[in-house]
């Protein structure tokens, strides 16, 4: 049975989106995503399960951080997890006179509208995550008066529930990822999703688009795309992609070994299924089929048979 690392403690969506990927998974629930992936590329966990984006949110920047400077690991699946959060409090605790809300701060930014209208004088405070700030509000003397998390946070720490579904949509989405150590890679299905990280080489005009480029002529639908400071210096930045399709495709292949020869470094960090099953539209002249076909007539033109 695999050891699964995860942002703990019990009660979070991470927990609940790690149950989903690998139900019969050993769960390890760690302080951070840094300690779970820590605990991933250290060999205490065979893997680790950690956020990546939401659909309110945008990305989780801890996350594409530890992706691009920490040892290598791959993702080798994801899941979309719908989110619903609900307001927790010590049993007797009445909203009125909830003045200190704990809770992780992608919840703040999904509740905000709730929050402004419900509990306009309160402060919010951001916790290790929406079940540690649960776990924390749960302690008789504890300093926050109430915790957003999800219910079952609530009925795993002891909790009421004064609101449920706070949310201020009822469709957030959060897309968890699974990784491991670089490896064998899942092989590809059709409805696949690449993730990469890039370097650039050297900053220069329209270094952004000769890297669009690779993946506009080859077909590669891009699905995230996001810069991230280097640390460098203002205005220094490094690049994460997400795109469909599996690194085994010619298209995707090629993508990626030209990105490889314009950029100063890229990592690759893994190609695995879709959640959403979707099946990418191959455009005219850029299947396996035409780019084996292409590579075929070359051959003829180079040995003079053309
Ligand atoms: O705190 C949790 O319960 C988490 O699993 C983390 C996290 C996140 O990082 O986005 C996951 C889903 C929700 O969007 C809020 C928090």
């Amino acid at each position: 049975m695999p050891r699964l690392a995860y942002l703990g403690p019990e009660g979070t969506f991470t927990e609940e989106a790690l149950r989903l990927l690998d139900p019969t998974a050993d769960r390890l629930p760690c302080a951070n995503v840094s300690a779970a992936l820590n605990a991933a590329r250290s060999g205490d966990a065979d893997g680790a399960v950690v956020p990546l984006e939401n659909s309110i949110e945008g990305a989780i920047t801890t996350t594409l951080d530890e992706f691009a400077w920490g040892e290598p690991l791959v993702i080798n699946a994801e899941l979309l997890l719908p989110v619903q959060f609900s307001l927790l409090a010590r049993p007797g605790t009445e909203i009125p006179h909830i003045k200190r809300v704990y809770t992780h701060p992608a919840a703040i930014t999904q509740c905000r509208a709730f929050v402004a209208r419900e509990l306009p004088d309160a402060v919010v405070v951001s916790a290790p995550s929406t079940a540690a700030a649960a776990q924390e509000v749960a302690l008789p003397g504890s300093p926050y008066d109430a915790a957003i998390a999800a219910r079952i946070a609530g009925e795993h720490y002891g909790l009421v529930e004064l609101a449920s579904g706070i949310g201020d949509r009822s469709d957030t989405v959060t897309r968890f990822v699974k990784v491991a150590r670089p490896g064998p890679l899942p092989p590809a299905t059709g409805s696949d999703r690449t993730t990469l990280v890039v370097f650039l080489a050297d900053d220069h005009p329209g270094a952004l688009l000769e890297m669009l480029t690779e993946f506009s002529v080859r077909g590669v639908n891009l699905t995230r795309i996001e810069s991230r400071p280097t640390g460098d210096g203002i205005g220094r930045y490094f690049f994460h992609f997400d795109f469909e399709g599996h690194i085994a495709d010619a298209r995707v292949g090629d993508a990626i070994a030209g990105l490889h020869r314009i950029c100063g470094e890229v990592r690759f960090l893994g190609s695995y299924p879709r959640a959403d099953g979707l099946v990418p539209q191959i455009k005219r002249g850029t299947s396996d089929s035409d780019f084996a076909e292409a590579a075929e007539w070359l051959a003829k033109v180079r040995a003079g048979e053309i």
